[in-house]
């Protein structure tokens, strides 16, 4: 049976807002929650554990395939917890560093073939709220709602930072954006499915917008399509 089950894709660069969007809008409505990027977080931090180098293409595909991740469903008070291999990686996996990893083996076909399925199983009533870099594009393209958010490299190095700040050592402002700036390049330019709107998205610069401004656009976007019943 054809699975109806409604999606809205929020895609964007990296510290638009995508992830803080997608939690609060998927706890909203009651909604499934697919964070993409923390699959492939989660590949480049276990292939760094089992000594997988990042351009192993066959090896990084195998583990792909058997990743044994659990994502627990956020609750009153608590956040979406992810664990790998057993042990809790919600925090790990944040870091700068790993989210170089996951763009250099975001941009691996084989990889992005292997997690395919695993991305489209969240598919599941009453809908999904799913976030990344090509929700709208090449996972969900039949999406009744994409989003394409946005905001200028320097907000989203700033956001990053004041993120980041007590929590991660040595943390600099220049250098965010420095890797910021490297990610957004390797995610626009790279062959297979880019970091590039849908052309049915609505796009929505949040450099001068709040969180509740940002949400409450989405909102209204629902509202029209009437989706979310
Ligand atoms: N519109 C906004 N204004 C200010 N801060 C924001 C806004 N949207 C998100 N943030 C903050 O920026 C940081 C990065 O947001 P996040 O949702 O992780 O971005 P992404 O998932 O796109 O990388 C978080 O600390 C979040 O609270
Ligand atoms: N659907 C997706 C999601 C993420 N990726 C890749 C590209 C990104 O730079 C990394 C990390 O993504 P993630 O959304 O966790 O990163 P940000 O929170 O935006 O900094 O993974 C992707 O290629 N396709």
């Amino acid at each position: 049976m054809k699975n109806i089950a409604p999606v809205i894709t929020i895609d964007g660069p990296s510290g638009s807002g995508k992830g803080t969007v997608a939690g609060i809008l998927a706890k909203r409505l009651g909604w499934n929650l697919l964070d993409s990027g923390a699959l492939y977080r989660l590949l480049a931090f276990a292939a760094h554990n089992h000594g997988v180098d990042l351009t192993n293409e066959e090896l990084l595909k195998q583990l792909a395939a058997h990743l044994d991740v659990q994502f627990i469903a956020a609750t009153e008070g608590q956040l979406q917890r992810i664990i790998l291999e057993g042990d809790e990686v919600s925090d790990v996996i944040r870091t700068e560093s790993v989210g170089s990893g996951a763009s250099q083996v975001a941009a691996l076909p084989a990889v992005r073939e292997a997690l395919l399925q695993r991305q489209r199983a969240f598919q599941e009533a009453p809908g999904l709220v799913a976030d990344g870099r090509d929700m709208g594009t090449v996972v969900f393209p039949d999406a009744p709602l994409k989003i394409f958010l946005t905001a200028s490299a320097e907000e989203r190095a700033r956001r990053r930072y004041l993120q980041l700040k007590g929590k991660v050592e040595g943390v600099s402002l220049s250098s965010l954006l420095d890797e910021i700036r490297a990610r957004d390049e390797r995610d626009t330019q790279r062959a297979v499915a880019p970091l590039k709107p849908a052309a049915d998205a609505i796009q929505l610069d949040s450099t001068e917008l709040s969180i509740d401004q940002v949400l409450e656009r989405i909102m209204s976007e629902i509202a029209i399509r009437d989706i979310a019943g």
